[in-house]
């Protein structure tokens, strides 16, 4: 469903993303890690076709990489971290509106039940601009499911949501998949997402550090306590021997602290 090979980003003469290559079928749900500026975005937006490869090729949902746009917009779907809305409509015309461009059958239907999956149904006629942030998150995401994507890309999509939130999202990823979707989760909270990820994408400095399924990664760092700490592990500068390194990760972390002068 996804084939990524070479991928190559160039910013002028910033290498952001520096050869990866992956492949995801139906149904697997890939974790994609790593530090800040590691490449995520940049990957997952040349996979959604929104920027334009430097070099390599990259095929979605047998599409590739340019060949049909509108297609491959029908097939996917990209969630930003920062769900651009439209400021004039309220949420249930976000929905009916996405439902109309994509041609949806019976799609008041799937928007109220999507409303009330994300607990969104008391903000149905509330404006994008009065809704929290989470909620602007959850609107995206049910705006993107309306349509029944083949391919998910998630971004960040964590950030914001509250406990219940992030469980209803994650369960819905599960079921999705589960449905035969390809879904692509960026985030920064590995043990949050660890549960539902058939595979790990990590990425360090543009590379791919480590792509395979998400128990592998702990296998190939058998010191390592925690899927976490592998994956410190995996991007632990000046890592040679691994085993060292899980060592290493798997110290408990110093306190951290607040401005108060309390320990967190
Ligand atoms: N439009 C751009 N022009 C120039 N450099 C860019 C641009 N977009 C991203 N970069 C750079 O490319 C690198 C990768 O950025 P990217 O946003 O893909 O990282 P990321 O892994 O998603 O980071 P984060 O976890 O902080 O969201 C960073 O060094 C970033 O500064």
């Amino acid at each position: 469903m996804i084939i990524v090979e070479s991928l190559r980003k160039l910013y002028e003469d910033y290498l952001a993303v520096d050869g990866v290559s992956f492949s995801l079928g139906r149904g697997q749900i890939c974790g994609l890690v790593g530090p800040n500026g590691a490449g995520k975005t940049t990957t997952m937006r040349c996979i959604a076709g929104l920027i334009r490869a430097t070099e390599g090729s990259l095929k979605v949902a047998g599409i590739p990489c340019g060949d049909d746009p509108i297609e491959l917009k029908r097939r996917l779907a990209y969630v930003p971290d920062d769900p651009p809305l439209f400021d004039d409509l309220t949420v249930e015309q976000h929905l009916d509106f996405i439902g109309r461009v994509y041609g949806v059958e019976n799609h008041a239907a799937k928007c109220v039940a999507l409303m009330e999956q994300f607990d969104l149904i008391k903000k149905r006629r509330a404006g994008a601009t009065t809704l929290s942030r989470g909620m602007r998150q959850k609107l995206a995401v049910a705006c993107a499911y309306l349509y029944d994507p083949d391919v998910l890309l998630l971004d960040e999509p964590l950030t914001g949501l509250d406990p219940p939130g992030i469980r209803t999202l994650l369960e819905s990823i599960h079921q999705r998949a589960a449905a035969g979707a390809t879904v692509i989760i960026s985030s920064h909270l590995l043990a949050m997402i660890e549960d539902v990820c058939t595979h790990l994408l990590v990425m360090q400095n543009g590379k791919a550090e480590y792509f395979g399924a998400a128990e592998d990664l702990r296998l190939r760092f058998p010191h390592a306590r925690t899927l976490e700490a592998a994956y410190f592990a995996a991007t632990s500068p000046g890592t040679t021997d691994p085993s060292i390194a899980a060592n290493v990760a798997a110290l408990p972390m110093p306190p951290i602290a607040t401005a108060a002068g309390a320990a967190l």
